[in-house]
């Protein structure tokens, strides 16, 4: 029914791949049928087939209620089309969202029970962010969906369209949907492109190693290999540079540990004043009033904040001038703080600054860092481990036992890959950091 619906629509499928439920990592996908060398359009879709705020039925109604639908997600109008276009037998998008008689594949955790996600995954950053998510859902479906669809009866109506549709819907938004990326010349001033479904883009999983790439043309979209794809390999799309907690977070899976190059681990930036605190005051009373100053320096300078974390990646730091800064400013003697603040800055902007800042906090800069630094990147580094210890129900461990791991259930074993790839890439930073 899809495949026959794709060619009514006008979706192009290229003669050398095939939709797949086997030999993929997960449910549907690609395969290859033949040699695919790089830049060969695998398929392309047009733009009408594409189901937005902008393409469904409920579009009218939708554009002039505008106003009232807007959200911190920006996601509210998408996710109203949704409800209709779901539940509605004469949807023009019928066969393709049949695709999902219930959203019951979607494991993200939003759906596991709240001691599940802090049990398995604290530490890791991704309980806190879907408590946020889950009360944001909350707000958002009372306030504004619920009183828009009570304005529309004769399209919505909350028996149907309950809050447990509405998050199901937003699940799959955050696994299937895409949204476009502004032009260069955009970026700074416009609000991000809303979500869209693009169906058969969709179907792709991903890898960090992908080999091919989705491109946005005025009338259509094309996926694009980006290398040479042999016979009988999956199609691998990228859905963004992702560490493994984001994929758990937004797509309900991990890649295992250790193939995933983009995952990543965050120190906070508490633990950062915590470890100085450590390493440069010891009892004195004035050094710990100084160190405060500098804190408050840093804050006012946007430098740091107090939910903020720097990043790690495999190599090395991601977030460079925040962490220069920091340290630099940390670890300044109180007169040369005293004659910062003076001349407001630094008192010459090298012009290669960025490209050196990014060489010194690399894997290879570190280890030549002032003694200073390394001690209280050091120090932070061993309390973020510390968050970890104690509170997971399966032991990194495991991971090396593969008897064990096979016991695992996905759940866990998604886990796992997340807590494992996170301090994995703590103990490189430790060992970079060791006097
Ligand atoms: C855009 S969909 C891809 C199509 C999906 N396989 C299907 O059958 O509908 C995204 C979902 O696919 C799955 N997925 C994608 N890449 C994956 C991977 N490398 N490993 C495991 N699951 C993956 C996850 O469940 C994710 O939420």
């Amino acid at each position: 029914d899809f495949l026959r619906w794709c060619q009514t629509v006008g979706v192009t499928l290229s003669g050398k791949v095939y939709l797949s439920k086997e030999g993929t990592v997960a449910e549907r996908g690609m395969l290859a049928k033949d040699d695919i060398e790089e830049g060969e359009t695998l398929f392309c879709i047009p733009r009408t087939a594409l189901l937005s705020q902008d393409t469904t039925r409920v579009k009218d109604v939708l554009r002039e209620g505008n106003g009232s639908l807007e959200s911190k997600s920006g996601w509210v109008p998408l996710l109203l089309a949704l409800m209709w276009e779901y539940t509605s037998p004469e949807s023009h998008w019928r066969p393709y969202l049949s695709l999902w008689p219930d959203f019951k594949l979607l494991d993200h955790p939003m759906f596991w029970s709240k001691d599940e996600r802090d049990s398995l995954l604290q530490g890791t950053g991704v309980p806190e962010a879907v408590d946020t998510d889950l009360s944001n859902i909350e707000k958002e479906y009372s306030s504004i969906v619920l009183p828009f669809m009570r304005s529309h009866p004769d399209l919505w109506c909350p028996e149907k369209h309950t809050l447990e549709l509405y998050k199901s819907l937003v699940a799959f938004v955050m696994a299937y949907s895409f949204q476009e990326p502004l032009d260069d010349e955009e970026d700074d001033e416009c609000d991000p492109n809303p979500p869209m479904m693009v169906p058969v883009a969709d179907m792709l999983n991903h890898v960090s190693n992908h080999n091919a790439n989705l491109e946005y043309t005025p009338d259509l979209l094309k996926m694009v290999s980006v290398r040479h794809i042999a016979a009988g390999e999956e199609i691998f799309n990228t859905y963004g540079q992702m560490a493994n907690w984001q994929l758990l977070h937004m797509y309900g899976f991990t890649e295992p540990y250790p193939n995933n190059s983009n995952d990543t681990a965050d120190i906070q930036m508490s633990s950062i004043y915590k470890a100085a605190v450590q390493v440069m005051c010891s009892e004195e009373q004035q050094q710990q009033h100084l160190l405060l100053e500098k804190w408050s320096l840093l804050t006012e300078m946007e430098m740091v904040g107090e939910k903020g974390a720097f990043i790690f990646g495999w190599t090395g730091s991601l977030t460079d001038t925040e962490l220069y800064t920091t340290l630099k400013i940390l670890c300044m003697p109180a007169e040369a703080f005293a004659e910062f603040k003076e001349n407001e800055g630094w008192e010459e902007v090298e012009e290669n600054e960025e490209e050196k800042i990014g060489l010194a906090l690399s894997n290879k800069g570190i280890p030549k860092l002032p003694a200073a630094w390394r001690q209280v990147l050091h120090s932070a580094t061993c309390f973020t481990l510390d968050s970890y210890s104690g509170s997971l129900a399966v032991d990194s461990a495991l991971l090396e036992k593969q008897s064990a791991y096979s016991l695992l259930g996905s759940r866990e074993k998604n886990a796992l890959h997340v807590c494992y790839g996170q301090k994995m890439i703590l103990h490189q930073l430790l060992e970079m950091t060791r006097g």
